[in-house]
């Protein structure tokens, strides 16, 4: 599967996030190196901080599968420039990326920006740093 069908995923999967309270409705489509798509939308909740990201939705659902090798993920709101993934979505790609991984960022127009996961989040905490510390 190709970038640009991977972005058509994550904008049919779209279509199933639950947003009464932002009406933003986003779609998130990873590919496993495997082959697999998991799918993802962001799902809210009246107490609003425990409402998830359609891209933290599809990354959980693939590593409670047993699934850790990732080739790209596709992302897709309708927003004037391509959506940028939130911090802390970015910090749980990072846990599970590797830092060549590609992003890609999209609107409903299809203007894409596809960024490494480098790029998305540079200088990032990480388990190295936990390690570095338990001498
Ligand atoms: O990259 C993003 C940015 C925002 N949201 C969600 C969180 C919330 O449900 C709504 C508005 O922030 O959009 C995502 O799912 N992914
Ligand atoms: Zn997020």
């Amino acid at each position: 599967m190709d970038k640009q069908a991977l972005i058509e995923e994550a904008k049919k999967i779209r279509e199933n996030a639950y947003v009464p309270y932002s009406k933003f409705p986003v779609g998130a489509a990873l590919l496993t190196k495997s082959g697999k798509v998991y799918y993802g939308c962001n799902i809210e909740n009246a107490a609003y901080p425990v409402s998830l990201c359609a891209e933290r939705v599809a990354i959980f659902k693939a590593i409670s599968d047993g699934e850790y090798e990732f080739d790209q993920l596709a992302v897709v709101a309708d927003t004037e420039r391509p959506v940028p993934p939130c911090g802390s979505c970015r910090q749980v790609m990072s846990e599970f990326f590797t830092k060549d991984l590609m992003i890609h960022t999209s609107n409903l127009r299809h203007d894409t920006k596809s960024v490494t996961m480098e790029e998305l989040l540079p200088f990032s905490f990480s388990q190295d740093d936990l390690e570095s510390s338990q001498k």
